[in-house]
């Protein structure tokens, strides 16, 4: 193939045809700026330019190959790259790339979770950080997730010899010196340069378990690499990897991802199944609205599977779902199928009511996980906590019988201990780690652990436990939740619970 001149790329730089050079190779991505998942509005910024850098940001290469035939224009002719069209800056670069750490405090300054949200949002650039603290509509389930855990409060036990403490947990065999484990989180590319690798990293250095997202930047096989990279220097950590699957519409993909993940040496499949569709991400809404503005476009029209057509998938950085990898029509009849392929435990994550952690139980699921996905997702949507209750109160023999996991607005030690007194296996820890991952890399993914393994020794020592074993549910008060949690009344039609 011919090479392609640089003075000639430049021109392509509108809307009308829109050429960039990705790994030193043209493409002409025109015909896919309203396919793109990620939106035109990015492409067109880097129309006419070596986008390589940006691009590498939120995706491997091999996403090229996702364009559509004939887009290939041929390699660009090294000695023009200089009449290429500079990439418009409208955002600053992630922190590690400006070193971060000259400007924000030193990470031993962040002594709760909550801290690293005030450093990070100092450092990641817009589009970022509003991706990463969005939450669905006027933002009430992500109110409720972190309200919640302030309203069940402790009943201590006082003069119980409390000097050494153990709070390890297994979770399906798998011990880990703590009982939280680091919730998957999509598109950490445009978090920090080494995204997903230095959650790992930081990971395996504290022995905390990991779940890794289908959305994540890196591939799901670099990162287990790098897991067994970093055993390799932290020998003994007991850290493992699990894998949150988002169910693509194509069988065979669908198939294939959960092979991909076998491959990689994943412990557990955790299911996403409060995502049928994308929540609405509000102030991703307006960043998009006003990035389409600043190109000339009117407001970006929503593609067909942001609508929840057909052709939903998993949703992506920004409140848009990404091609090829989420189903609408996912049914509980799928997860006999999705059993045959996976034989290691299987985690329904994103289960909201009794009669849905009774199902799985009747499914033969290993585990639920309570969440409503961080309040991303159903507006007004139960907390964690809230849904534990009431699985304790319709159907509690799910509890003695499948894992139980819960998150969502997890800030604290304390609120890890509440979840297991209620008969939590274990919980996840999300935007704490991303916020310490923006702003620290894998330093600031140890650091959140240790703030949170150190409240939570604390937290037993204070209420007269030195075991996780030792916890029960009359060690917390959580009559203010009881009291609003949901009773079948005269509306309800014949509960099946
Ligand atoms: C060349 C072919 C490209 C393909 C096939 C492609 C594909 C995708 C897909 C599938 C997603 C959904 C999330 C994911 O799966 O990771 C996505 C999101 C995204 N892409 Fe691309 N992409 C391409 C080019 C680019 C380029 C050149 C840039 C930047 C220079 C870019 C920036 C983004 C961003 C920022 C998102 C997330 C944005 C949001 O959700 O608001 N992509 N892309
Ligand atoms: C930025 C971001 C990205 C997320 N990406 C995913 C994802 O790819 N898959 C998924 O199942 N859940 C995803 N979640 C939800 C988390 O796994 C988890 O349920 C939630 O973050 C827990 O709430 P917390 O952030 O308040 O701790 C994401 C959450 C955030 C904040």
């Amino acid at each position: 193939m011919a090479q392609v001149d640089g003075a000639e790329v430049a021109q392509h730089n509108t809307k009308k045809s829109c050429w960039i050079v990705l790994d030193s190779r043209v493409y002409d991505v025109t015909s896919f700026l309203l396919d793109h998942p990620g939106g035109a509005v990015v492409l067109l910024k880097n129309a006419g330019t070596d986008a390589t850098t940006e691009f590498k940001k939120y995706h491997p290469l091999t996403y090229v190959k996702q364009l559509p035939a004939g887009s290939d224009l041929g390699p660009i002719n090294p000695n023009t790259r200089t009449k290429l069209n500079k990439p418009k800056e409208s955002t600053r670069p992630p922190a590690d790339e400006f070193e971060a750490e000259k400007q924000i405090p030193h990470v031993s300054l962040c002594v709760s979770c909550p801290d690293f949200e005030k450093v990070a949002k100092s450092v990641l650039p817009r589009k970022s950080y509003t991706y990463a603290s969005t939450s669905a509509n006027y933002g009430l389930s992500l109110k409720g997730n972190l309200e919640d855990w302030g309203r069940i409060t402790f009943r201590p036990r006082i003069l119980r010899n409390v000097g050494d403490v153990d709070a390890r947990r297994k979770i399906f065999g798998y011990s880990s010196p703590h009982p939280f484990y680091i919730s998957p989180m999509g598109t950490l590319g445009a978090i920090h340069s080494e995204a997903e690798l230095d959650v790992v990293r930081g990971a395996v250095r504290k022995g905390v378990h990991a779940v890794v997202s289908t959305a994540s930047t890196r591939s799901t096989a670099q990162i287990a690499d790098c897991h067994k990279e970093e055993l390799q220097r932290c020998k003994g950590s007991p850290t493992e990897l699990f894998f949150q699957y988002y169910m693509p519409v194509d069988r065979t993909k669908a198939i294939e991802l959960i092979h991909i993940a076998k491959q990689a040496g994943y412990k557990g499949l955790w299911i996403t199944v409060d995502t049928p569709v994308l929540g609405k991400r509000t102030t991703d809404r307006v960043l998009q609205a006003e990035e389409a503005l600043a190109v000339g476009m009117d407001e970006e029209p929503a593609s067909t599977w942001e609508t929840g057509e057909d052709n939903a998938f998993a949703p992506a950085m920004g409140g848009r779902p990404g091609a090829g990898q989420l189903s609408p029509h996912t049914t509980w009849e799928d997860l006999v199928w999705v059993r045959k392929e996976w034989k290691g435990p299987i985690v329904l994550k994103g289960v909201q009511c009794a009669e849905d952690a009774k199902l799985a139980l009747e499914y033969g699921l290993d585990g639920i996980l309570l969440s409503n996905h961080g309040g991303r997702q159903l507006h007004t949507a139960p907390s964690s906590l809230m849904t534990l209750l009431e699985i304790k109160t319709y159907c509690p023999e799910v509890i003695g019988k499948l894992e139980i996991f819960l998150d969502g607005g997890l800030r604290d030690g304390a609120d890890v201990l509440k979840a297991l007194c209620l008969g939590a296996t274990a919980v996840g820890v999300g935007r704490p780690y991303l916020y310490a991952l923006a702003a620290y890399g894998a330093k600031g993914v140890e650091r959140v652990t240790d703030i949170l393994a150190e409240e939570l020794a604390q937290g037993m020592r204070l209420l007269g436990v030195t075991s996780l074993d030792q916890l029960r549910p009359e060690m917390v008060n959580a009559s203010r939740l009881l009291n609003e949690m949901w009773r079948p009344d005269s509306f309800s039609t014949r509960s099946k619970l």
